[in-house]
Protein backbone atom coordinates (compact mmCIF):
# COMPACT_ATOMS: atom_id res chain seq x y z
CA UNK A 1 0.00 0.00 0.00
CA UNK A 2 1.21 3.08 -0.72
CA UNK A 3 1.85 5.50 2.01
CA UNK A 4 -1.79 7.70 3.02
CA UNK A 5 0.06 11.63 3.32
CA UNK A 6 -2.01 14.09 5.57
CA UNK A 7 -2.65 17.75 3.62
CA UNK A 8 -1.54 20.21 5.82
CA UNK A 9 -3.68 24.01 5.27
CA UNK A 10 -1.38 25.99 3.28
CA UNK A 11 -1.29 28.97 5.77
CA UNK A 12 -0.56 26.33 8.37
CA UNK A 13 2.49 24.60 6.08
CA UNK A 14 3.66 28.25 4.97
CA UNK A 15 3.36 28.82 8.63
CA UNK A 16 5.58 25.59 9.43
CA UNK A 17 8.32 26.51 7.40
CA UNK A 18 8.93 30.18 8.55
CA UNK A 19 9.51 28.55 12.19
CA UNK A 20 13.00 28.20 10.60
CA UNK A 21 13.60 31.99 9.29
CA UNK A 22 16.61 33.58 10.03
CA UNK A 23 18.05 36.66 9.61
CA UNK A 24 21.66 37.35 6.98
CA UNK A 25 24.77 39.09 8.20
CA UNK A 26 25.71 42.20 6.95
CA UNK A 27 28.03 42.89 4.32
CA UNK A 28 29.74 46.31 2.69
CA UNK A 29 29.22 45.81 -0.73
CA UNK A 30 30.55 49.03 -3.59
CA UNK A 31 27.88 51.84 -4.12
CA UNK A 32 27.80 51.03 -8.01
CA UNK A 33 27.12 47.19 -7.04
CA UNK A 34 24.00 47.65 -4.68
CA UNK A 35 21.12 48.00 -6.91
CA UNK A 36 18.79 45.03 -6.50
CA UNK A 37 20.53 44.54 -3.01
CA UNK A 38 18.52 44.61 0.24
CA UNK A 39 19.59 46.85 2.64
CA UNK A 40 20.93 45.57 5.85
CA UNK A 41 20.37 48.94 7.82
CA UNK A 42 18.13 51.54 7.92
CA UNK A 43 18.92 54.92 5.91
CA UNK A 44 18.39 57.65 8.02
CA UNK A 45 19.48 61.74 6.78
CA UNK A 46 22.58 62.24 8.51
CA UNK A 47 22.07 66.08 6.89
CA UNK A 48 19.71 68.10 5.49
CA UNK A 49 19.28 68.14 1.83
CA UNK A 50 19.73 70.65 0.35
CA UNK A 51 22.17 71.49 3.10
CA UNK A 52 22.71 74.96 2.11
CA UNK A 53 20.18 77.71 0.32
CA UNK A 54 20.37 77.36 -2.69
CA UNK A 55 19.26 78.86 -6.72
CA UNK A 56 16.76 76.88 -8.60
CA UNK A 57 17.24 78.78 -12.15
CA UNK A 58 19.83 80.78 -13.41
CA UNK A 59 19.71 84.51 -12.79
CA UNK A 60 20.48 87.22 -10.11
CA UNK A 61 20.28 86.69 -6.07
CA UNK A 62 18.71 89.89 -4.97
CA UNK A 63 17.63 91.32 -1.76
CA UNK A 64 14.09 91.02 -2.44
CA UNK A 65 13.44 94.36 -0.61
CA UNK A 66 15.44 96.93 -3.39
CA UNK A 67 12.33 95.67 -5.60
CA UNK A 68 9.31 96.98 -3.67
CA UNK A 69 8.63 99.95 -5.60
CA UNK A 70 9.65 98.08 -8.88
CA UNK A 71 6.99 98.39 -11.92
CA UNK A 72 7.30 98.36 -15.65
CA UNK A 73 7.58 102.16 -15.77
CA UNK A 74 9.89 101.94 -12.76
CA UNK A 75 11.67 99.37 -12.74
CA UNK A 76 14.16 98.38 -9.67
CA UNK A 77 17.86 99.30 -10.91
CA UNK A 78 21.07 97.15 -9.13
CA UNK A 79 24.56 96.63 -9.40
CA UNK A 80 26.01 93.56 -10.50
CA UNK A 81 28.94 92.76 -8.24
CA UNK A 82 30.27 89.29 -9.31
CA UNK A 83 29.04 86.19 -10.25
CA UNK A 84 28.42 82.52 -8.94
CA UNK A 85 28.46 79.00 -10.63
CA UNK A 86 27.55 76.11 -8.98
CA UNK A 87 29.76 75.02 -6.74
CA UNK A 88 31.24 78.17 -6.07
CA UNK A 89 30.83 80.45 -2.60
CA UNK A 90 30.32 84.35 -2.89
CA UNK A 91 32.11 85.47 -0.62
CA UNK A 92 31.97 89.25 -0.44
CA UNK A 93 28.67 90.81 1.41
CA UNK A 94 25.98 91.90 -1.01
CA UNK A 95 25.03 94.88 0.12
CA UNK A 96 21.57 97.07 -0.43
CA UNK A 97 21.07 97.81 -4.27
CA UNK A 98 23.59 95.08 -5.23
CA UNK A 99 22.78 91.68 -7.18
CA UNK A 100 24.74 88.85 -7.90
CA UNK A 101 25.00 86.44 -11.02
CA UNK A 102 24.03 83.55 -9.97
CA UNK A 103 23.58 79.34 -11.87
CA UNK A 104 21.32 77.42 -10.97
CA UNK A 105 22.74 74.93 -7.59
CA UNK A 106 24.53 77.47 -6.64
CA UNK A 107 24.59 78.54 -3.05
CA UNK A 108 22.08 81.40 -2.14
CA UNK A 109 25.28 84.52 -1.09
CA UNK A 110 24.79 85.86 2.85
CA UNK A 111 22.07 88.65 2.77
CA UNK A 112 20.41 87.85 -0.75
CA UNK A 113 16.91 86.10 -0.29
CA UNK A 114 15.50 86.06 -3.59
CA UNK A 115 16.40 84.87 -6.87
CA UNK A 116 15.30 86.80 -10.23
CA UNK A 117 15.35 84.47 -13.45
CA UNK A 118 17.82 85.79 -16.24
CA UNK A 119 14.39 86.10 -18.62
CA UNK A 120 13.16 88.36 -15.75
CA UNK A 121 15.73 91.13 -16.63
CA UNK A 122 17.52 93.29 -18.84
CA UNK A 123 21.30 93.31 -18.48
CA UNK A 124 22.85 96.90 -18.90
CA UNK A 125 26.53 98.15 -19.17
CA UNK A 126 28.00 101.74 -17.31
CA UNK A 127 31.42 102.42 -17.77
CA UNK A 128 33.17 98.94 -16.44
CA UNK A 129 29.69 98.17 -14.18
CA UNK A 130 27.08 96.04 -15.33
CA UNK A 131 23.65 96.50 -13.95
CA UNK A 132 20.27 94.94 -14.25
CA UNK A 133 16.53 96.06 -14.50
CA UNK A 134 13.74 94.14 -12.77
CA UNK A 135 10.03 95.07 -13.67
CA UNK A 136 8.65 93.77 -10.93
CA UNK A 137 8.82 93.24 -7.01
CA UNK A 138 9.89 89.77 -5.35
CA UNK A 139 9.39 88.49 -1.89
CA UNK A 140 11.78 87.62 0.37
CA UNK A 141 12.35 83.65 -0.27
CA UNK A 142 11.22 83.63 -4.20
CA UNK A 143 13.05 81.39 -6.27
CA UNK A 144 15.11 79.70 -3.40
CA UNK A 145 15.37 75.88 -2.75
CA UNK A 146 16.08 76.26 1.17
CA UNK A 147 17.95 74.14 2.95
CA UNK A 148 16.56 71.11 4.08
CA UNK A 149 13.28 71.39 1.86
CA UNK A 150 13.85 68.04 0.17
CA UNK A 151 14.59 66.60 3.71
CA UNK A 152 15.91 67.41 7.26
CA UNK A 153 18.57 65.73 9.36
CA UNK A 154 17.18 63.04 11.28
CA UNK A 155 14.43 61.81 8.75
CA UNK A 156 14.24 58.14 8.75
CA UNK A 157 14.15 57.41 4.92
CA UNK A 158 14.34 53.60 3.92
CA UNK A 159 13.68 50.61 5.98
CA UNK A 160 16.53 48.07 6.37
CA UNK A 161 14.85 45.22 4.30
CA UNK A 162 14.26 47.07 1.25
CA UNK A 163 15.31 46.57 -2.31
CA UNK A 164 17.89 49.31 -3.51
CA UNK A 165 16.53 50.79 -6.38
CA UNK A 166 17.63 53.47 -8.89
CA UNK A 167 16.12 55.93 -6.44
CA UNK A 168 17.04 54.55 -3.16
CA UNK A 169 21.13 54.68 -5.21
CA UNK A 170 20.64 58.26 -5.32
CA UNK A 171 19.98 58.41 -1.71
CA UNK A 172 22.66 56.21 -0.75
CA UNK A 173 24.90 58.22 -2.80
CA UNK A 174 23.67 61.42 -1.30
CA UNK A 175 24.42 60.62 2.04
CA UNK A 176 28.12 59.64 1.53
CA UNK A 177 27.48 55.54 1.08
CA UNK A 178 30.29 54.79 -1.35
CA UNK A 179 29.92 51.04 0.33
CA UNK A 180 26.29 50.32 1.17
CA UNK A 181 25.03 47.78 4.42
CA UNK A 182 23.56 45.00 2.38
CA UNK A 183 22.50 41.83 3.64
CA UNK A 184 24.11 39.36 2.33
CA UNK A 185 22.83 36.27 -0.07
CA UNK A 186 21.60 33.76 1.01
CA UNK A 187 23.04 30.71 -0.98
CA UNK A 188 20.60 28.31 -2.56
CA UNK A 189 21.34 25.02 -3.76
CA UNK A 190 19.43 23.63 -6.86
CA UNK A 191 19.05 20.11 -7.73
CA UNK A 192 16.54 18.43 -10.45
CA UNK A 193 15.89 14.85 -10.32
CA UNK A 194 14.67 12.63 -13.27
CA UNK A 195 16.07 10.40 -15.61
CA UNK A 196 13.83 11.97 -18.46
CA UNK A 197 15.53 14.93 -18.42
CA UNK A 198 17.43 16.25 -20.96
CA UNK A 199 20.29 19.14 -20.97
CA UNK A 200 18.85 22.24 -22.12
CA UNK A 201 20.88 22.07 -25.84
CA UNK A 202 20.15 18.84 -26.45
CA UNK A 203 17.60 17.44 -29.16
CA UNK A 204 14.59 16.14 -28.26
CA UNK A 205 14.38 12.10 -27.67
CA UNK A 206 11.35 9.55 -26.98
CA UNK A 207 10.50 10.21 -24.01
CA UNK A 208 12.63 12.43 -22.89
CA UNK A 209 11.88 16.22 -22.64
CA UNK A 210 14.20 19.16 -21.53
CA UNK A 211 14.92 20.46 -17.77
CA UNK A 212 13.30 23.72 -17.58
CA UNK A 213 12.78 23.60 -13.75
CA UNK A 214 16.45 23.99 -12.81
CA UNK A 215 16.46 27.36 -15.04
CA UNK A 216 13.42 28.59 -13.82
CA UNK A 217 13.91 28.08 -9.94
CA UNK A 218 17.64 29.34 -10.45
CA UNK A 219 15.73 32.52 -11.91
CA UNK A 220 13.57 32.71 -8.65
CA UNK A 221 15.94 32.36 -6.55
CA UNK A 222 17.36 35.73 -7.77
CA UNK A 223 14.68 37.70 -8.39
CA UNK A 224 13.97 36.78 -4.78
CA UNK A 225 17.49 38.08 -3.63
CA UNK A 226 19.55 34.82 -3.10
CA UNK A 227 22.13 33.48 -4.87
CA UNK A 228 21.61 30.16 -6.88
CA UNK A 229 24.26 27.50 -7.04
CA UNK A 230 23.12 24.72 -9.31
CA UNK A 231 24.16 21.18 -9.11
CA UNK A 232 23.04 19.64 -11.97
CA UNK A 233 20.71 17.46 -13.13
CA UNK A 234 20.52 13.56 -11.35
CA UNK A 235 18.76 10.73 -12.76
CA UNK A 236 16.24 8.80 -10.45
CA UNK A 237 18.83 6.63 -8.63
CA UNK A 238 19.08 6.54 -4.98
CA UNK A 239 22.18 6.52 -4.18
CA UNK A 240 23.15 9.04 -6.85
CA UNK A 241 20.66 11.70 -5.27
CA UNK A 242 21.56 11.18 -1.66
CA UNK A 243 24.91 11.58 -2.34
CA UNK A 244 23.99 14.67 -4.62
CA UNK A 245 21.69 16.13 -1.88
CA UNK A 246 24.24 15.42 1.38
CA UNK A 247 26.98 17.34 -0.88
CA UNK A 248 24.87 19.90 -1.77
CA UNK A 249 23.85 20.66 1.75
CA UNK A 250 27.25 21.81 2.94
CA UNK A 251 27.80 24.41 0.43
CA UNK A 252 24.22 25.58 0.53
CA UNK A 253 21.88 27.67 2.97
CA UNK A 254 19.06 26.04 1.34
CA UNK A 255 18.64 23.35 -0.87
CA UNK A 256 15.96 23.04 -3.36
CA UNK A 257 14.95 19.78 -5.33
CA UNK A 258 12.86 19.24 -7.73
CA UNK A 259 10.72 16.09 -9.08
CA UNK A 260 10.93 12.94 -7.24
CA UNK A 261 9.05 13.65 -3.86
CA UNK A 262 5.44 11.84 -4.97
CA UNK A 263 4.83 8.11 -4.48
CA UNK A 264 6.08 6.47 -7.60
CA UNK A 265 8.52 3.94 -8.24
CA UNK A 266 11.19 6.33 -8.95
CA UNK A 267 10.23 9.08 -6.47
CA UNK A 268 13.24 8.84 -3.89
CA UNK A 269 13.04 12.11 -2.73
CA UNK A 270 11.09 10.88 0.86
CA UNK A 271 13.51 7.70 1.09
CA UNK A 272 16.33 10.48 0.62
CA UNK A 273 15.09 12.65 3.22
CA UNK A 274 14.25 9.53 5.91
CA UNK A 275 17.81 8.23 5.34
CA UNK A 276 19.44 11.57 6.17
CA UNK A 277 17.14 11.24 9.17
CA UNK A 278 15.81 14.92 8.40
CA UNK A 279 13.08 15.98 9.94
CA UNK A 280 9.95 16.42 7.39
CA UNK A 281 7.45 19.31 8.32
CA UNK A 282 4.84 18.16 5.71
CA UNK A 283 4.66 16.41 2.63
CA UNK A 284 1.22 17.63 1.42
CA UNK A 285 -0.41 20.18 1.24
CA UNK A 286 -3.90 21.36 0.25
CA UNK A 287 -3.27 23.00 -2.82
CA UNK A 288 -3.07 22.73 -6.75
CA UNK A 289 -0.60 22.42 -7.78
CA UNK A 290 2.02 21.47 -5.28
CA UNK A 291 0.34 19.26 -3.20
CA UNK A 292 3.01 16.80 -2.95
CA UNK A 293 5.08 19.75 -1.37
CA UNK A 294 7.51 18.13 0.48
CA UNK A 295 10.07 20.74 3.25
CA UNK A 296 12.52 18.89 5.78
CA UNK A 297 14.77 20.39 7.96
CA UNK A 298 18.28 19.22 8.63
CA UNK A 299 19.20 21.05 12.08
CA UNK A 300 18.41 24.75 10.75
CA UNK A 301 18.81 24.23 7.26
CA UNK A 302 15.61 23.66 4.54
CA UNK A 303 15.55 21.23 2.58
CA UNK A 304 12.05 21.85 0.17
CA UNK A 305 11.57 19.03 -1.96
CA UNK A 306 9.50 21.01 -4.95
CA UNK A 307 7.44 19.12 -7.11
CA UNK A 308 9.02 17.61 -11.11
CA UNK A 309 5.80 19.56 -12.05
CA UNK A 310 6.70 22.82 -13.72
CA UNK A 311 3.77 25.01 -12.47
CA UNK A 312 3.53 23.33 -9.14
CA UNK A 313 7.41 23.67 -8.93
CA UNK A 314 6.56 27.58 -9.33
CA UNK A 315 4.07 27.95 -6.92
CA UNK A 316 5.62 25.96 -4.26
CA UNK A 317 9.24 28.47 -4.38
CA UNK A 318 6.72 31.58 -4.31
CA UNK A 319 5.32 30.16 -1.42
CA UNK A 320 7.64 28.74 0.38
CA UNK A 321 11.17 29.21 -0.50
CA UNK A 322 11.13 33.32 -1.46
CA UNK A 323 9.46 34.23 2.56
CA UNK A 324 12.24 32.61 3.80
CA UNK A 325 14.71 34.11 1.40
CA UNK A 326 13.28 37.60 1.73
CA UNK A 327 12.98 37.22 5.66
CA UNK A 328 16.42 36.58 6.05
CA UNK A 329 17.44 39.87 3.64
CA UNK A 330 15.53 41.72 6.45
CA UNK A 331 12.37 42.42 5.53
CA UNK A 332 9.29 42.34 7.30
CA UNK A 333 7.28 41.87 4.34
CA UNK A 334 8.49 38.50 3.31
CA UNK A 335 5.51 37.48 1.40
CA UNK A 336 4.17 37.77 -1.70
CA UNK A 337 1.04 40.78 -1.37
CA UNK A 338 -2.60 39.95 -1.76
CA UNK A 339 -4.90 42.15 -3.77
CA UNK A 340 -8.34 41.46 -5.16
CA UNK A 341 -9.51 41.09 -8.55
CA UNK A 342 -12.37 40.34 -11.19
CA UNK A 343 -12.47 36.67 -11.73
CA UNK A 344 -12.47 37.12 -15.81
CA UNK A 345 -12.99 32.88 -16.28
CA UNK A 346 -15.54 30.59 -14.87
CA UNK A 347 -13.82 27.72 -12.25
CA UNK A 348 -17.49 25.53 -12.12
CA UNK A 349 -15.57 22.39 -10.87
CA UNK A 350 -15.50 22.21 -6.89
CA UNK A 351 -11.77 21.33 -5.85
CA UNK A 352 -11.22 20.68 -2.29
CA UNK A 353 -7.63 22.02 -2.49
CA UNK A 354 -6.91 25.68 -2.89
CA UNK A 355 -6.03 26.58 -6.20
CA UNK A 356 -2.99 29.01 -7.31
CA UNK A 357 -4.16 29.48 -10.94
CA UNK A 358 -1.43 31.49 -12.91
CA UNK A 359 -3.03 34.67 -14.00
CA UNK A 360 -2.71 37.41 -16.17
CA UNK A 361 -4.06 40.57 -14.98
CA UNK A 362 -5.51 43.44 -16.61
CA UNK A 363 -6.29 46.93 -15.24
CA UNK A 364 -9.62 47.90 -15.84
CA UNK A 365 -10.68 51.34 -14.83
CA UNK A 366 -8.40 50.89 -11.94
CA UNK A 367 -9.57 47.46 -10.72
CA UNK A 368 -7.70 43.93 -11.77
CA UNK A 369 -9.09 41.50 -13.74
CA UNK A 370 -7.36 37.90 -13.42
CA UNK A 371 -7.77 35.64 -16.23
CA UNK A 372 -5.90 32.49 -16.07
CA UNK A 373 -2.34 32.35 -18.38
CA UNK A 374 -2.60 28.99 -19.65
CA UNK A 375 -3.32 25.74 -19.04
CA UNK A 376 -4.35 25.28 -15.43
CA UNK A 377 -2.45 22.12 -15.22
CA UNK A 378 0.09 20.91 -12.30
CA UNK A 379 2.39 20.04 -15.62
CA UNK A 380 1.73 23.04 -17.82
CA UNK A 381 5.25 25.19 -18.63
CA UNK A 382 3.79 28.10 -21.03
CA UNK A 383 0.66 29.22 -18.53
CA UNK A 384 4.59 30.72 -16.74
CA UNK A 385 5.57 32.82 -18.76
CA UNK A 386 2.73 35.56 -18.59
CA UNK A 387 2.06 34.92 -15.33
CA UNK A 388 2.00 37.78 -12.97
CA UNK A 389 -0.30 36.91 -9.74
CA UNK A 390 -1.58 33.53 -8.66
CA UNK A 391 -5.75 33.85 -8.34
CA UNK A 392 -6.32 32.02 -4.77
CA UNK A 393 -9.44 29.83 -5.32
CA UNK A 394 -9.72 28.32 -1.49
CA UNK A 395 -10.93 24.67 -1.45
CA UNK A 396 -14.53 23.51 -1.44
CA UNK A 397 -17.36 22.29 -2.44
CA UNK A 398 -18.29 25.32 -4.56
CA UNK A 399 -16.86 26.12 -8.11
CA UNK A 400 -16.25 29.96 -8.41
CA UNK A 401 -18.03 32.35 -11.15
CA UNK A 402 -16.59 34.41 -13.72
CA UNK A 403 -17.10 38.10 -12.49
CA UNK A 404 -16.46 37.25 -8.38
CA UNK A 405 -14.20 39.06 -6.40
CA UNK A 406 -11.30 37.02 -5.52
CA UNK A 407 -7.90 37.26 -4.11
CA UNK A 408 -5.04 37.40 -6.11
CA UNK A 409 -1.16 36.84 -5.09
CA UNK A 410 0.63 39.50 -6.86
CA UNK A 411 4.38 37.49 -8.43
CA UNK A 412 6.09 41.28 -9.53
CA UNK A 413 5.02 42.93 -7.06
CA UNK A 414 8.35 44.03 -4.47
CA UNK A 415 6.50 45.94 -1.52
CA UNK A 416 5.44 42.48 -0.44
CA UNK A 417 2.88 41.56 2.04
CA UNK A 418 3.61 40.67 6.45
CA UNK A 419 1.24 37.49 6.04
CA UNK A 420 -1.58 37.36 3.07
CA UNK A 421 -3.00 34.40 4.85
CA UNK A 422 -5.05 35.62 7.01
CA UNK A 423 -8.73 35.51 5.37
CA UNK A 424 -7.77 32.84 2.85
CA UNK A 425 -9.91 29.93 4.53
CA UNK A 426 -9.27 26.51 2.67
CA UNK A 427 -12.74 25.06 3.54
CA UNK A 428 -12.31 21.15 2.93
CA UNK A 429 -10.85 20.20 6.18
N1 LIG B 1 -0.41 8.04 -7.58
C1 LIG B 1 -0.12 9.33 -7.48
N2 LIG B 1 0.53 9.92 -8.47
C2 LIG B 1 0.84 11.23 -8.38
C3 LIG B 1 0.44 11.96 -7.24
C4 LIG B 1 -0.22 11.31 -6.20
O1 LIG B 1 -0.57 11.91 -5.18
N3 LIG B 1 -0.48 9.98 -6.36
N4 LIG B 1 0.73 13.30 -7.21
C5 LIG B 1 0.76 13.96 -8.49
C6 LIG B 1 1.14 15.32 -8.33
S1 LIG B 1 -0.01 16.29 -7.60
C7 LIG B 1 2.30 15.80 -8.80
S2 LIG B 1 2.62 17.47 -8.74
C8 LIG B 1 3.34 14.95 -9.34
C9 LIG B 1 4.64 15.21 -8.60
O2 LIG B 1 5.63 14.48 -9.10
P1 LIG B 1 7.10 14.44 -8.54
O3 LIG B 1 7.37 15.63 -7.74
O4 LIG B 1 7.33 13.13 -7.95
O5 LIG B 1 7.96 14.68 -9.84
P2 LIG B 1 8.35 13.64 -10.98
O6 LIG B 1 7.52 12.43 -10.82
O7 LIG B 1 9.79 13.49 -10.96
O8 LIG B 1 7.90 14.45 -12.24
C10 LIG B 1 6.60 14.93 -12.42
C11 LIG B 1 6.50 15.59 -13.79
O9 LIG B 1 7.36 16.69 -13.88
C12 LIG B 1 8.29 16.56 -14.95
N5 LIG B 1 9.59 17.12 -14.53
C13 LIG B 1 10.36 16.62 -13.57
N6 LIG B 1 11.49 17.34 -13.44
C14 LIG B 1 11.42 18.31 -14.35
C15 LIG B 1 12.29 19.37 -14.73
N7 LIG B 1 13.48 19.56 -14.10
N8 LIG B 1 11.92 20.21 -15.71
C16 LIG B 1 10.72 20.02 -16.34
N9 LIG B 1 9.85 19.05 -16.02
C17 LIG B 1 10.20 18.19 -15.05
C18 LIG B 1 8.37 15.08 -15.16
O10 LIG B 1 8.84 14.73 -16.43
C19 LIG B 1 6.93 14.66 -14.90
O11 LIG B 1 6.14 14.88 -16.05
O12 LIG B 1 3.04 13.60 -9.19
C20 LIG B 1 1.69 13.24 -9.49
N10 LIG B 1 1.52 11.85 -9.40
O1 LIG C 1 1.53 18.82 -6.57
MO1 LIG C 1 0.45 18.47 -7.80
O2 LIG C 1 0.83 19.90 -8.59
O3 LIG C 1 -0.88 19.20 -6.78
O4 LIG C 1 -0.41 18.69 -9.26
MG1 LIG D 1 6.94 11.42 -9.38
Amino acid sequence: MVEKRMPLPVAEAVERVMNYKKRQEKEWVPLEKAHGRFLAEDLKADHDVPSFDRSPYDGFAIIAEDTTEASQEKPAVLEVIGEIGAGSVFENEVKQGQAVRIMTGAQIPDSCNAVVMLELVKEKKDNNNSYIEIKRSFKAGDNISFQGEDTKAGTSLIDKGTCITPGISALLATFGYDKVPAAKKPVVGIIATGSELLEVKEPLQPGKIRNSNAYMIMAQIEKAGAEPKYFGKFSDDFDDCLRAVQDALAEVDLLITTGGVSVGDYDYMPAILKELNASVLFNKVGMRPGSVTTIAAMEDKLIYGLSGNPSACYVGFELFVRPIVRHSLFTNKPHLRKSKAVLGTSFPKPNPFTRFVRAKLFDEDGQYQAVPAGLDKSGSVTSLAEASAFIVLPGGTRGYEKGMIVDILLIDDEQGSEWPWANIVPSYK
